[in-house]
């Protein structure tokens, strides 16, 4: 099988990889260069399954791979979601005094971790985005004043020099990874089900639409509200459930739901990440 991920080798995005196949034989995983190559990878069979960065505990949502997901994902299905602990790194090839340091890269994410580290430390440098943390730490070689914010395990991988460490915002630092396939997960008892909807621009709507969940007592585990793209101020709204949508109790709830909303897509059921 086949697991495409973020990469080069050492992302973030590889050690979930690594976490998710704990324990299971016969997978390849396949790099690709961006968090949009990566979910294409399954609607054009590149892959059977595939790990994506979804949300940050300090930064909050991926919102390229929210709104692939809600908007372009056809047949693609959440299966799975990994929960791996973020710890950022200062990275150079050769030794480099703080003062030193005219320009920092890294993925957009994990700029915004390590944004009160960055203003404090280095106020004046210049920020440039990269495709992931591991591409920024391949950037800096050879490269005298440029660093890099990433995973230990990159500089580990690439040979270079750790100049700081634990330096994004908040120390305790976690990110969501979901598990994507043409398929989602099969019944295990401790499911959850991502589902996305649109209400009428109504007084009401939502509260009518959540209260399909409050009635039933299923459990919302997650709430965001994303931008429609067809009107400003229009929004969709992605809701995470516990349950199965194969459980009698959601089945209902997703019933109900299609009379309530003006657009209904169910993501996917998965396994809870323990
Ligand atoms: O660039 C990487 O290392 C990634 O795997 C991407 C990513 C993300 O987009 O959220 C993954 C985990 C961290 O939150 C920072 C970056």
């Amino acid at each position: 099988m086949k697991i495409g991920y973020l990469g080069p080798k050492g992302t973030f995005s590889e050690e979930a990889v690594i976490k998710y196949t704990q324990g299971v034989e016969n997978c390849e995983v396949v790099e690709f260069n961006t968090i949009p190559e990566v979910i294409n990878c399954i609607s054009n069979s590149l892959c059977e399954e595939a790990v994506i960065p979804i949300e940050n505990s300090i930064e909050g949502s991926v919102n390229i791979a929210v709104d692939m997901l809600i908007n372009d994902a056809n047949g693609i299905m959440i299966k799975g979601e990994v929960i791996i602990p973020i710890s950022h790194c200062l990275i150079s090839d050769a030794p480099v005094e703080f003062k030193d340091v005219h320009c920092i890269l890294s993925h957009q994410q994990a700029i915004a971790q390590c944004r009160e580290y960055i203003s404090k430390k280095f106020p004046n440098a210049e920020i440039k985005a990269t495709d992931s943390t591991a591409q920024a730490v391949l950037g800096v070689k050879s490269k005298p004043g440029v660093v890099a914010i990433g995973p230990e395990r990159a500089a580990v991988i690439y040979g270079m020099r750790i100049i700081d460490r634990d330096i994004q915002d908040v120390k305790e630092n976690y990110t969501r990874f979901l598990v994507l396939s043409q398929k989602d997960g099969v019944v295990t008892g401790k499911d959850k089900t991502s589902i996305v909807f649109s209400v009428p621009n109504v007084p009401g709507s939502l509260y009518n639409a959540l209260g399909v969940l409050a009635n039933k007592k299923i459990n919302m585990t997650k709430i965001e509200s994303r931008p429609s793209r067809k009107k400003l101020g229009e929004y969709v709204f992605w809701v995470d459930i516990e349950g199965h949508r194969e459980d009698e109790i959601v089945k209902s709830v997703l019933e109900e739901l299609k009379g309530r909303t003006d657009f209904l897509k169910v993501l996917g059921s998965y396994p809870k990440f323990k």
